[in-house]
């Protein structure tokens, strides 16, 4: 790792663990996990079912907090935020990428790539700007008034990428992005991901099980039962 990637870290993890309590019993599903991920890494995080990997990623995301550890993100220290201060700092600096999409029927894809804008300052006028771009740049400027039953599951996850970026954010989460998709359309969107990631410089964690999508990346780690596997 540079000295410029030690310095300058989009995200570092202390000591982290997340701890349930099920059937009365506590389980910790990270355990005391430290790492720090360089601004403009396209990290794959690969690892067995239940091993922690959305856990992991919705701790970077501010949306689950840690049972103890530090987490900073983006220069920020995340267990010093408020529900509310989280819920802005979030919209400013994560964008998110769902296995499902989970896009809102009920809107065209213009509106849903819209949502996340909600929480920002811009006039109307500007929105309709942002949006226009991040459907641009995922190759769907022709289909902004399309709702997503008439949109095929790759294109639902383009919807759902432009979503993820239309705030520039600084870091895109996405939790299996390819997992719902063929391979032609999984394809589509990991290469899609790797643009974003070298021609905007977006640091990027994506967690799959998939091999091939984990290739795509540049760098993997493997998750196993809470623990990182750290490089040689
Ligand atoms: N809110 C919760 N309450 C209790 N247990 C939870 C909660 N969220 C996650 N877990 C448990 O934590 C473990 C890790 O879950 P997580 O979803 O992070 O794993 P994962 O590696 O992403 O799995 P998968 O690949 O199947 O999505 C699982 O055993 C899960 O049941």
């Amino acid at each position: 790792m540079s000295d410029a990637a030690m310095v300058d870290p989009v995200v570092s993890l202390h000591n982290v663990t997340k701890t349930y309590i099920r059937g009365g019993t506590e389980v910790s599903v990270i355990r005391d996990l430290s790492f720090v991920i360089p601004a403009g890494t396209f990290l794959a995080i690969m690892g067995p079912s239940g091993s922690g990997k959305s856990t992991l990623l919705n701790v970077m995301a501010g949306i689950d907090r840690p049972t103890s550890g530090s987490v900073v993100v983006a220069g920020t220290r995340l267990e010093q935020l408020s529900e509310g201060e989280m819920a802005r700092w979030r919209a400013r600096h994560i964008g998110y990428v769902f296995q499902t999409y989970n896009l809102i029927p009920v809107l065209t894809a213009a509106e849903n790539v819209e949502l996340p804008l909600a929480l920002t300052h811009l006039t109307r006028r500007e929105r309709a700007d942002h949006v226009k771009t991040a459907l641009r740049l995922v190759g769907l400027a022709d289909r902004m008034d399309h709702y997503p039953r008439q949109l095929s599951g790759g294109q639902e996850q383009r919807v759902g990428v432009a979503r993820a970026i239309v705030s520039d954010p600084t870091m895109i989460l996405a939790d299996e992005p390819t997992g719902n998709l063929d391979r032609e359309s999984a394809d589509d969107i990991l290469t899609l991901l790797a643009r974003l990631n070298r021609e905007l410089g977006k640091t990027i964690v994506m967690v799959t099980h998939d091999p091939r999508a984990a290739e795509r990346a540049q760098m993997i780690r493997h998750l196993e039962k809470g623990l990182l596997e750290m490089p040689p």
